[in-house]
């Protein structure tokens, strides 16, 4: 474990003293999981750099594979080794007393060290800092960080210092048509293209090659590019097969193989092609394999047994930490009927995106296609969109042309967008992992981001995500008029002063016209301009529970506990037409089981409240904010839904933790098979759902 004390800087603080100390403190919070938190809990120092034990107990015995511990020695070595890459400069051997993870720490040359200084990066992240030596120095290694804490650079800068400087110098071939020695394997195209453009700009300034063979795009460039000859090879597994198999791609030099979101690809399907292409290498004792992924379910780490040597090292960032999902992020879920999302949506950006871009998730190609057409100027990014769409939209999204993308878990993984702000699950995903990867969409390297999880409380449990994830969801209803125009306001304001004065004279008669005629104040009038600017102009009251328009939610208690909805039904129509308790929608029970919530019309509002007053022993009220719930889960379990108190059997398929139709599934040997039934899994798997 790397020993990373961070000094207080004593002498008087220059400007540039101020902005290190600021950026250092910026990287403790952000990371106070890893690096920071260790300073503050001496007392459970290996609680946040965990073991984690590589399969079962007995294989564990079997193996030397160990965690990452940095000795106090391993220090000073890291500053002998470096002073044999270059001579630090003055200020370099300043920034270094402050902060042990500054890059003139470890064995980076100095071009690569200019290209990360040109991008912004002084200091490595402390997965990056935790596995660099590692990595240079030969070994193995299962990697583990919270999403957005730099995984990318934790393998590209010691593969690339390896192939330049390092042990792997010697053995790399150059000139026309050599073959590679770095692969890495991603699960998704958009992923392989990002982590390629790290290569280019890192390995570029080291004078090496990287090209990236993904599927849905031409085969030509691809083949002309590895006939040429490169370093790196990026890629998803499918495509990269078919150049094996063509006979395009030699791995017979390889250095390097990175399985990156490694549990995403084999869980994909990929695991035949991904074996098939890691058994191109005929001795393995002289590749080096790296596994990174912010989620590496218990069976990852059995199937990395067969990949990675014996010996390998284990850096871990979360471990046994409860909370596995981002700290960065606000997680938040708010009940909402799927007929409802398209309105509620545009509403949720308003009031949490904070002028930023929202990606939004949703369950089926289908749905994404859908919502992007009801939201203005949203673009969907799925599995059935051509590749070559799927670029501009990405490229779009990444430039700002658009702020707001619809898509489905092809985009959940890996990729890493500037100023994604807020991130919207328009239901609870299948398993935690796609929780914790979506909302991690936002919330990266530092900054700060909001995760809004929308779900139906009849239909929905997530106290399952809750549980898996350690995210402790706050619970909000719907944004109200009030909210929004708090949210909005601002922007409003700022839209409408930025607005140059040149303009007024244009305007000017106008505005005394409207001033003088329309009955209204000045601060009216400013109030619906400011309105009108942000593009909201209705009051739209909601329902609580299914954030239904012109809805709203009532409470209904009565004299004796209501333990299920047949009851709470029962005793509407004590005082109600059958029509109208026909028209109630989205009845659920309250968590303290004395009442239950409902939405109804604003149009029967009177009906319902008018008609309570004339029952006995019954209150009906309207709700500003929602009670605690009872889950699905719980009021089927405790109160006779008919699937056993466990209420995970049966329908409960969603939120089972097993695996679905063409899923991954691991029997007890930690053999694995996809259950799609042969083929490439990723066609087979949840086609309407990529
Ligand atoms: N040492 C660093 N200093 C500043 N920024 C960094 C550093 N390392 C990486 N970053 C930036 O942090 C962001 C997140 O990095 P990256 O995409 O590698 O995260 P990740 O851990 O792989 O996330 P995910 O699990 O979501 O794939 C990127 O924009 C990257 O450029």
């Amino acid at each position: 474990m790397p020993s990373l004390p961070v000094s207080d800087v004593a002498h008087s603080e220059t400007p540039k003293d101020k902005k290190e100390k600021k950026k250092k403190m910026k990287n403790e919070a952000l990371l106070e999981d890893g690096v920071s938190a260790k300073k503050k809990k001496d007392s459970k120092k290996r609680k946040a750099l965990d073991v984690e034990t590589m399969g079962s107990e007995d294989e564990a015995r079997s193996e030397t594979s160990s965690e990452l511990v940095e000795p106090d020695t391993v220090k000073e070595k890291r500053k002998k080794k470096k002073a044999k890459v270059d001579e630090p400069e003055d200020k370099e051997q300043e920034v270094e007393k402050e902060d042990p993870n500054a890059i003139s720490n470890f064995r980076i040359s100095a071009p690569l060290r200019a290209k990360l200084k040109e991008k912004g990066i002084e200091s490595l992240f402390p997965i990056q800092a935790m596995t660099f030596d590692t990595v240079l120095d030969g070994a193995d290694l299962v990697g583990r960080a919270r999403t957005g804490q730099g995984k990318t650079l934790a393998f590209v800068l010691p593969i690339l210092e390896s192939l330049t400087n390092g042990p792997a110098k010697a053995a790399r071939k150059s000139g026309y048509g050599k073959a590679p020695c770095v692969l890495v394997l991603l699960p998704t195209r958009e992923l392989a293209k990002q982590v390629f453009s790290d290569f280019e700009v890192y390995g570029g300034a080291l004078g090496l090659t990287s090209c990236c063979l993904y599927g849905g795009a031409p085969y030509q460039a691809q083949e002309s590019k590895l006939k040429k000859g490169v370093d790196v090879v990026v890629g998803t597994p499918g495509r990269i097969k078919d150049h094996i198999e063509r006979n395009n791609l030699d791995l017979s030099q390889l250095k390097f193989r990175v399985l990156d979101e490694a549990d995403e690809m084999l869980r994909m399907g990929f695991v035949e092609d991904v074996e098939l292409i890691l058994g191109k290498v005929d001795d393995v004792s002289k590749v080096q394999t790296l596994l990174f992924s912010a989620t590496l379910p218990s069976w990852v780490k059995s199937i990395s047994m067969k990949f990675l040597k014996s010996n390998k090292k284990t850096a871990d960032l979360v471990g046994n930490e409860k909370m596995k999902a981002s700290t960065n992020v606000r997680h938040i879920v708010l009940p909402c009927s799927s007929a409802a999302r398209s309105q509620l949506i545009p509403d949720v950006i308003r009031c949490y995106c904070n002028g930023g871009r929202t990606i939004i998730f949703t369950e089926t190609k289908e749905c994404a296609s859908q919502l992007a057409g009801l939201l203005p100027g949203a673009r969907a990014l799925h599995g059935d969109i051509q590749q070559s769409q799927r670029e501009v939209t990405l490229a779009g999204f990444r430039a700002g042309k658009f702020t707001t993308l619809v898509a489905t878990n092809v985009a959940a993984r890996g990729l890493d967008i500037n100023d994604v702000q807020l991130i919207i699950q328009c239901e609870p995903p299948r398993d935690v992992e796609d929780y914790i990867h979506r909302s991690g969409r936002t919330g990266r390297a530092g900054n700060t981001g909001v995760a809004v999880m929308l779900f139906d409380p009849r239909r929905s449990n997530i106290s399952k995500i809750e549980r898996e994830s350690g995210v402790k969801f706050e619970h909000i209803s719907a944004p109200q008029p009030a909210d929004i125009a708090k949210a909005v306001g601002g922007n409003a304001a700022k839209m409408i002063t930025q607005v140059s004065d040149d303009i007024i004279p244009a305007f000017k008669s106008a505005a005394e016209d409207l001033l003088n005629n329309s009955g209204l104040t000045a601060v009216e009038l400013l109030a619906k301009a400011l309105a009108k600017t942000v593009g909201y102009t209705e009051i739209k009251k909601r329902s609580l529970l299914a954030s239904m328009e012109n809805h709203v939610t009532l409470l209904l208690e009565s004299d004796r506990p209501i333990y299920t909805p047949s009851f709470a039904f029962g005793i509407l129509r004590r005082f109600l037409p059958q029509e109208k308790v026909d028209s109630v929608k989205g009845l659920t029970l309250t968590a303290d089981g004395n009442g239950a919530v409902f939405d109804v019309s604003t149009e029967d509002l009177d009906t319902f409240l008018t008609g309570s007053e004339n029952a006995d022993n019954v209150s009906l009220e309207v709700v500003e904010a929602l009670p605690s719930l009872q889950e699905r889960e719980q009021s089927r379990g405790r109160f006779g839904g008919g699937r056993g108190s466990g209420g995970r059997g049966g329908g409960g398929n969603r939120f089972s933790g097993g695996r679905s139709g063409g899923r991954f599934s691991n029997d007890r040997n930690g053999r694995f098979s996809n259950n799609s039934g042969g083929g490439r899994g990723r066609g087979n798997f949840g086609a309407d759902r990529w």
